[in-house]
């Protein structure tokens, strides 16, 4: 639940907005220092301040000396000052000092409840805004907060000054040249091209000159002299995409290329010099490629002087419903569109899914749920995606045990859904979080209490 100070010395006031606030849980404190010391312990969202505050209550010093000494301790938090009727100045002053809002008494349940509502809203995007910005690495082109997409991120951001080869591991769609280009982003050669090329899209006979370029008269149809995709990266970074799918044929080429920084046009004869990052990237398996002698060891140690992995989607935690949400908001301008948001149970249905083409497919996915949602939430069938149901089916032993799957099966919904968080579990199965807790006790559920 969230937490409101109301820092009144006023019992009758105290009573009144106990009632008002009704869904918070409300804490409450008489002068200046049971304030600090009740900011300290509960670390409130939002504080309501009456800036008549003891020792002298016909004056608002002591309450702006108490707004200053909680902004100063946590200035996150959202100040609705309260002040005597006709007392606008003292309330401008304390806008002035960082208090949120002010309120003029008698106080009225519905406005303050208003009020403090839009400040917890607040307090909390910004707070979400603030983690974004604290733990994600400055690889601003990588949406996710996930354990693995964070890692893989700082990985990036640290090689990303350097020359170091870089290969990208991971399945498709999970944004293997997403990380390319924000490494390129990052690095000194940032203001020079980055050129990309998908060794897997190009027919092994064109490969060659395609990367290499080739000389006038070099083959049938060379009417003239044309540099390569390397070539062009002069200075840059050269993104090689789908390396596991480079011919063998072609690969001593490019060893020589990245060993010795040159390159040969194809029916050329002079060597041109070259200075080029190079970031390659596969799906594949590169490493049993080694083995069955399909990709040359020696390339293979050439292009991965280091190996970032990017997880899959499925092992992205939360990041699904934060990618979601993301690209939500760009459809909705692309389209013209203002669906606010997703139903619970497509939210549930996101992280039941395995995702096989990773963000690619919820990309695909949440486009057509744009244009197809008929309201304006997103529901789990918009997405083409359904719930899983594991409930008992009628062979369960008896009514006893149909009940303790529902359970099971609803705490571990919700708990999927509240984002792991126990309160918010709690609140969305109606229950207090001591019975939530002697609930995941009673049924077993291992992976919840221990929170994986
Ligand atoms: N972390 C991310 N944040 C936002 N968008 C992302 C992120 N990662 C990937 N995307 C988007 O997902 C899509 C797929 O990404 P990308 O093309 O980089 O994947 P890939 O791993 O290179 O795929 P493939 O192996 O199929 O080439 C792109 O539209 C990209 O913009």
């Amino acid at each position: 639940m969230d937490k409101i100070l109301v820092v009144d010395d006023d019992l009758g006031i105290q009573k009144q907005l106990k009632w008002s606030f009704t869904g918070y849980d409300v804490i409450f404190a008489e002068d200046r220092a049971s304030a600090i010391a009740q900011l300290r312990r509960y670390e409130p969202k939002v504080v309501t301040l009456d800036l008549g505050l003891p020792p002298d209550p016909t004056n608002a010093s002591e309450g702006l000396a108490t707004l200053e000494e909680i902004l100063e301790l946590a200035p996150q938090t959202k100040v609705i000052v309260v002040t005597g009727n006709n007392d606008k100045q003292n309330a401008l002053k304390a806008i002035k000092i960082g208090a949120y809002d002010f309120y003029q008494k008698p106080i009225d349940s519905d406005t303050i409840q208003v009020l403090v509502s839009r400040a917890i809203n607040l307090f909390d995007l910004e707070m979400e805004n603030r983690h974004l910005s604290a733990v994600a690495p400055s690889m601003d082109r990588i949406l996710g907060q996930s354990e693995g997409i964070l890692l893989a991120s700082r990985k990036a951001e640290r090689i990303a000054q350097t020359d170091i080869s870089t290969l990208l591991l991971g399945e498709s769609g999970t944004g293997k040249e997403v990380f390319a280009r924000s490494i390129h982003e990052h690095s000194l050669r940032k203001d020079k091209p980055f050129v990309a090329i998908n060794c897997a899209s190009i027919p092994e006979n064109l490969l060659e000159s395609e990367l290499f370029g080739y000389e006038k008269g070099a083959f049938t149809g060379a009417n003239k002299t044309t540099p390569g995709k390397i070539e062009s990266a002069q200075n840059g970074t050269l993104f090689l995409d789908e390396i596991g799918d480079m011919p063998i044929g072609l690969q001593a080429k490019m060893l020589r290329f990245l060993q010795e920084r040159v390159i040969e046009r194809v029916g050329g004869r002079s060597e041109i010099p070259v200075d080029i990052r190079v970031v390659c990237a596969t799906h594949r398996d590169v490493q049993s490629m080694v083995a069955e002698e399909t990709f040359r060891e020696d390339l293979f140690y050439r292009v991965g002087e280091i190996s970032i992995m990017i997880p899959p989607l499925r092992e992205r935690d939360n990041d699904v419903v934060l990618l979601a949400k993301t690209f939500l908001a760009q459809y909705n301008e692309e389209f013209k569109t203002k669906i606010k948001g997703f139903s619970d149970s497509a939210i549930l249905a996101m992280k039941q899914h395995k995702w096989p083409g990773n963000i690619r497919e919820l990309q695909n996915k949440l486009k057509s749920a744009v244009i197809m949602a008929e309201g304006n939430q997103i529901q789990a069938e918009d997405l083409s995606l359904i719930v899983k149901d594991e409930g008992p089916t009628l062979t369960s032993l008896n009514l006893r045990e149909v009940r303790e799957h529902a359970e099971s099966r609803a705490i571990r919904n919700a708990y999927l859904v509240a984002d792991k968080n126990m309160s918010k579990a709690a609140e969305l199965l109606g229950v207090t979080r001591p019975t939530l807790y002697s609930l995941i006790d009673k049924y077993h559920l291992e992976d919840i209490k221990t929170g994986v």
